[in-house]
């Protein structure tokens, strides 16, 4: 019977902080919303690109669209969260919904639509890129598409509007950023991204080279039943020069043309252990970089001992949006099994030689970026 299926957002508002047309607007007095809540629309989703899930507002709703009559129906997830109303808005800049009762009547005029980013995290791979942009996310001013849209580096041939559509509705006040580490590997889509926007704020998080390492051996053999994976040793001798360890943990080498193409107060430095450490300072930095209210607070994160990583804490004033986020998970707070995998094993032998070949390298990183990070495996040494 239904022809298409739209996942849509459903905003959880603070009722005093709505404008009044949209506080009279498709009221549900109750936070309580059971089941399905059926509405027609008269139009709801002018931007079909859209149809995967958004990570704005509260909850993702399901639009389906009827073959027959041409009806919408909204799915809403059972939900309840005290002391608030729920409101469904329209993406794009007018439109009126109206209830199947007939009871609740809205025109909305929100400048709601796709915005090209004005903030991209750049690099590197394997350093916490997902942590980093899913916190971020977390401020209500702050909207990102989930996917890496890789557009500088692969799908450039596809136009600017085609990456525009990509992201996720927001509002002029709001900052879409879009992350794809892949970015920094190649100057050519630095070089380009200049071309988009000289302006444009960048992210590159860097992480200890050698957790780094052992991260890309855990992310490359997820697949792999463990008596069939090479050791990390073997693993890594075999790569071809281009992925050489002496190229993979040389961090400078990627961040120097950076420099080159842009100002350096558009560019934010972050390390992953700092991260894992402390998120909240980390953020905190970047809010400031980002030029964005002070949004993140001390009660954002709780310490997931069995993830052994911070993850989203339930009683935050901002969970709500985590709700949101397709990459976290729904019971634990936590982002995925993706993230967060096992690390192989070094011996100590090759442990020393990695620590005595990169060892300089991260000399070099810091003295490009006038600031050191505390890496476990360098620690006691330098
Ligand atoms: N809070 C929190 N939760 C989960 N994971 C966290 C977190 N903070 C940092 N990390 C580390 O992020 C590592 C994955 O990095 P990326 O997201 O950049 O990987 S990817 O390039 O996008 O595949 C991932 O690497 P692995 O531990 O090897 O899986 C994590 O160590």
């Amino acid at each position: 019977q239904f022809l298409t299926f739209h996942r849509v957002p459903v905003f959880l508002q603070d009722p005093a902080k709505k404008p009044s047309r949209v506080r009279n607007s498709l009221k549900l007095n109750t936070a309580k919303l059971q089941g399905d809540l059926s509405f027609s629309l008269e139009t709801f989703y002018d931007n079909k690109s859209h149809d995967q899930e958004t990570e704005i507002g509260s909850s993702i709703a399901t639009l389906q669209t009827r073959k027959d009559t041409g009806n919408h129906k909204i799915s809403v997830p059972s939900t309840e969260i005290p002391g608030s109303i729920y409101s469904l808005r329209k993406q794009a800049s007018s439109s009126s919904y109206q209830s199947n009762s007939g009871q609740q009547k809205a025109s909305l005029s929100l400048d709601r639509r796709p915005r090209l980013p004005k903030a991209l995290i750049i690099g590197f791979s394997k350093c916490g890129t997902a942590a980093l942009r899913t916190f971020l996310t977390i401020h209500p001013d702050v909207v990102s598409p989930v996917l890496e849209l890789r557009y500088f580096t692969l799908y450039y041939a596809k136009g600017i509007e085609w990456y525009r559509k990509q992201m996720p509705p927001s509002t002029k006040e709001q900052l879409t950023i879009e992350k794809t580490p892949a970015y920094i590997m190649s100057q050519e889509s630095l070089r380009r991204i200049r071309g988009f926007d000289p302006k444009i704020k960048l992210i590159v998080i860097v992480r200890d080279p050698i957790v780094r390492l052992q991260s890309q051996y855990a992310h490359e053999f997820s697949h792999t039943t463990a008596s069939f994976r090479p050791s990390f040793k073997q693993w890594w001798n075999e790569k071809p020069d281009d992925r050489s360890i002496i190229n993979v943990c040389h961090y400078a080498r990627y961040i120097r043309p950076v420099y080159d193409l842009f100002p350096r107060r558009q560019v934010l430095i972050l390390s992953e252990d700092d991260m894992e450490r402390n998120p909240l300072s980390v953020l905190k930095e970047a809010e400031r970089f980002l030029e964005l209210r002070p949004a993140y607070s001390d009660d954002m994160f709780v310490f997931n001992k069995e993830k052994g990583f911070h993850c989203f804490n339930t009683r935050s004033k901002l969970f709500p949006r985590v709700l949101t986020l397709v990459q976290v998970n729904r019971f634990t707070c936590c982002l995925g099994v993706d993230k967060g995998r096992e690390h192989p094993q070094i011996g100590e032998d090759y442990l020393e030689h990695l620590i005595h070949v990169i060892r300089p390298l991260n000399e070099e990183l810091f003295d490009l970026i006038g600031k050191r990070f505390q890496w476990k495996s360098f620690k006691d040494k330098s």
